[in-house]
């Protein structure tokens, strides 16, 4: 095993890859670290998926397997990039594509008759969404900005959008029925296996069986009601209609997997209703399926002139709609995962309120929001900045977050015991002892789930909520609802660990709008605070507050502590920017920022240094923030335009500051002595490597693919210059 491993991954990351790879690899090897990547991206989890119908050659190893092992050890020092959460219409461009290429994988089947249809739908579904992330977060996360960056934002504040006293956004959410209103959680005394059974008319149902709990688990049932839930949808169109705002929805449909594209699903039949009405049958003989969005819809009914009719005429009758790309017509109803709820909502936050409608132009919008668990924080937000115009990001301070996340905490974890029920009758949670844990009373199609959360990442969060603040001095809030079920479980944990180390008095516990409130009347003071949440809130509060601070959430350190002693560091909690693919395919220029990357280098080769004590793995780590702080104070970060410096010239000047550093760094003569001859190759070689760079950009390229690339042809356009090529070889 390599001491770093480097994972392979998708979209605008791996093509930054391409670039920045062999670098940190020839670097490391001076010092005799050893660098070396898995695969982990969507075509390589279904090549290692469908062995069978692969030939010798095309095999490929499990590799998101191994790593789910090794993220268990003490040895693990992982850098892990974002990857796609594949929706099921990006699974099936992605098999289509492996089929295009050679590859014999089965298609995605829609609707399984046989066994064998049923085993490969199933296998492809657990590729679905958040498919890699749950596998490797084997420990809680620290998510912030570095002193580096967050004082680069404050000299080079971003642009924000204004905010009117009068703005029409706002959010709307349940006013019950939702997973909010109908919780339930207990924490278990025992170690204890489960069931979850449904009673109906017809009998009893086995939903899930032999689920096993540890001692001190928080176990929470909750329930949406389906009807709830629509005749709410009904309610948003109609007041969007009149309010003259856009509809949109935000959900998220990646992480939820199982929940969300119901949900979506729902939001399509209900704006739709009138079609569904007039040709339901027509269009489930199409295939027709809801969850999968509008885009497949439309693709499945094209040939069907009535249909297409009636659908013009229901959408001239609804309001406009806010839009993924109002020039190529998607809107936010076409493909589940287009709109995720931790970037789609910052963003619109961060214009002031804005969201792009179908003429092309910005206008204010009506978010909806299902479900009231998290809603409340964006709703808060809003009213914030509505009250106190928009945050100043050359003054305002920083919202770290400290988040449970460890062993598929609370929501993000409970897919396998999510269920849309088929029937009405009641759900109820039986222990191995009989016990009734929890019960609810639900109707057909309510979508129930079970979430749960373990005691000892519990134990290590609060732990390392308090080492945090210990460093950093600062106002510390835990992002807790005493009136909610599970958060009540929670506090019952929080508070005799506060107190039993003395530290009660450093912390506070709010409830999410609260606590959204006191930290934007925090930063705004140009003071900082933690945010220490649950899973969800990690996740959404780490975009929300780097986007604002930031401009993007893709600048941010993020290490996860492994709770059996190894490193994983996130770079950014930014995606996988298909736009920036887009871009690089028309006009050769990759707009993508890799200081996260370079952030997540520094801090595995100073594990590296901690955990192996080695020497020269911590002059190289060293070497490396001063590289970062060379790319900021020098103003070397990717433009965002064809013809201007990109990520591969970022690339370069990292390059060229990292050995420069090394080569001037007096703790180890050998590294200096190695590094000086390359930093003086890459001094020299300036201006014929930046007219290298600057020579390809302007036409259109060809990778070979878009899922998966050809390795020498995103090489050859990753890696333009002849002359930096020679240096790195
Ligand atoms: N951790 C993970 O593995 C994650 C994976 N994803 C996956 O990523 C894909 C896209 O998701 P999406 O919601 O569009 O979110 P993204 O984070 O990919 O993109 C949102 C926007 O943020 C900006 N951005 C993000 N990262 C960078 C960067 N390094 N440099 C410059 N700008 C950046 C870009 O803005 P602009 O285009 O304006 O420059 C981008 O369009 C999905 O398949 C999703 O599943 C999403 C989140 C996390
Ligand atoms: O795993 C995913 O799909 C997204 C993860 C994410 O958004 C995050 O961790 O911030
Ligand atoms: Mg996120």
């Amino acid at each position: 095993m390599a001491d770093i491993i480097y994972t392979k991954v998708d979209e605008a990351p791996e093509l930054a890859s391409a670039s920045f790879l062999p670098i940190i690899q020839k670097f490391a090897a001076a010092a005799g670290v050893s660098v070396d990547t898995m695969d982990i991206s969507l075509t390589g989890r279904i090549l290692a998926t469908f062995p069978e119908n692969l030939t010798a050659d095309q095999r490929q190893s499990d590799d998101l397997a191994e790593l789910g092992r090794l993220v268990k050890t003490a040895d693990a020092n992982v850098i892990k990039l974002p990857n796609i959460s594949a929706s099921v219409p990006q699974l099936k461009a992605a098999i289509a594509e492996l089929q295009q290429q050679g590859f014999d994988v089965p298609d995605y089947p829609d609707a399984p008759t046989s066994g064998a249809q049923k085993d490969v739908q199933a296998r492809y579904d657990g590729m679905k969404g958040s498919a890699v992330n749950p596998v490797l977060r084997e420990g809680n996360s620290d998510r912030r900005a570095a002193k580096a960056v967050k004082s680069f934002a404050q000299k080079n504040p971003h642009r924000m959008g204004d905010w009117s006293a009068n703005s029409k956004t706002e959010v709307s959410s349940m006013s019950g029925g939702d997973f909010f209103s109908n919780e339930v959680s207990a924490t278990l005394a025992n170690e204890t296996t489960a069931k979850i059974v449904l009673t109906t008319d017809a009998g009893e149902t086995v939903l899930k069986d032999d689920v096993t709990y540890p001692a001190g688990t928080v176990v929470d049932a909750t329930f949406m009601s389906a009807a709830a839930l629509t005749s709410f949808l009904d309610t948003q169109i109609e007041k969007t209609k009149e309010d003259g705002t856009l509809f949109s929805l935000h959900m998220k449909a990646t992480m939820m997997k199982v929940s969300d594209p119901i949900i979506f699903g729902h939001a399509v039949r209900t704006f739709l209703a009138p079609v569904f009405e007039k040709h339901g049958s027509a269009m489930a003989d199409l295939g027709v399926n809801p969850n999968a969005g509008l885009g497949d819809l439309l693709a499945r009914v094209k040939d069907d002139a009535s249909i297409l009719a009636d659908i013009d005429a229901c959408m001239a009758d609804r309001p406009p709609m806010y839009m993924v790309d109002s020039d190529k017509g998607i809107t936010n109803l076409h493909v589940s995962s287009d709109v995720i709820i931790d970037a789609s909502m910052p963003a619109l936050i961060r214009a002031g309120g804005k969201g792009w409608g179908p003429d092309g132009k910005e206008h204010d919008a009506n978010c909806v929001i299902p479900d009231n668990s998290y809603a409340p924080v964006y709703d808060e937000s809003i009213k914030f900045f509505k009250e106190n115009g928009k945050l100043n990001p050359a003054t305002a301070g920083t919202v770290q977050n400290i988040g449970l996340m460890a062993q598929k905490a609370e929501e993000y974890g409970s897919h396998p015991t999510t269920f849309e029920i088929p029937a009405a009758g009641t759900v109820k949670m039986i222990l191995d002892d009989g016990t009734v844990l929890h019960e609810h009373n639900v109707e057909a199609n309510d979508i129930w789930r079970s979430a749960s959360a373990r005691k000892a990442p519990i134990e290590d969060w609060v732990n390392l909520a308090i080492d945090r603040q210990r460093l950093e001095g600062c106002r510390a809030i835990f992002w807790l609802d005493a009136n909610r079920a599970h958060d009540a479980e929670l506090i019952a944990y929080v508070k005799p660990i506060l107190e039993a180390k003395g530290v009660a008095d450093k912390f506070e516990i709010m409830a999410p709008r609260e606590a959204t409130r006191a930290s934007l009347e925090t930063i705004t003071k140009g003071e900082n605070t933690i945010a220490i949440t649950g899973n969800v809130l990690r996740d959404y509060l780490t975009d929300l507050f780097p986007i604002l601070e930031l401009a993007t959430s893709a600048k941010m350190l993020s290490i996860v502590k492994l709770m059996n002693g190894g490193g994983l560091f996130e770079t950014g909690a930014g995606g996988s920017a298909p736009k920036h693919v887009q871009q690089l395919n028309e006009e050769n220029h990759l707009r993508w920022d890799s200081l996260g990357e370079f952030c997540a280098l520094g801090e595995s080769l100073m594990f590296l240094a901690e955990t192996k004590n080695n020497e020269q793995a911590r002059v190289l780590g060293q070497a490396v923030d001063a590289a970062t702080q060379g790319i900021l104070d020098n103003g070397h970060s990717p433009s965002r335009k064809v013809g201007e410096p990109d990520n591969r010239n970022s690339h370069y000047w990292f390059a060229r500051y990292w050995a420069e550093a090394l080569a001037a760094q007096s703790d180890d003569a050998a590294l200096a002595a190695h590094f000086a001859p390359i930093a003086t190759a890459l001094a020299e070689g300036e201006a014929a490597i930046l007219a290298e760079l600057a020579a390809v950009q302007g036409p259109a390229v060809d990778l070979g693919g878009y899922y998966k690339t050809d390795a020498a042809k995103t090489a050859a356009v990753m890696r333009p210059s002849t002359t930096l090529n020679a240096i790195i070889g």
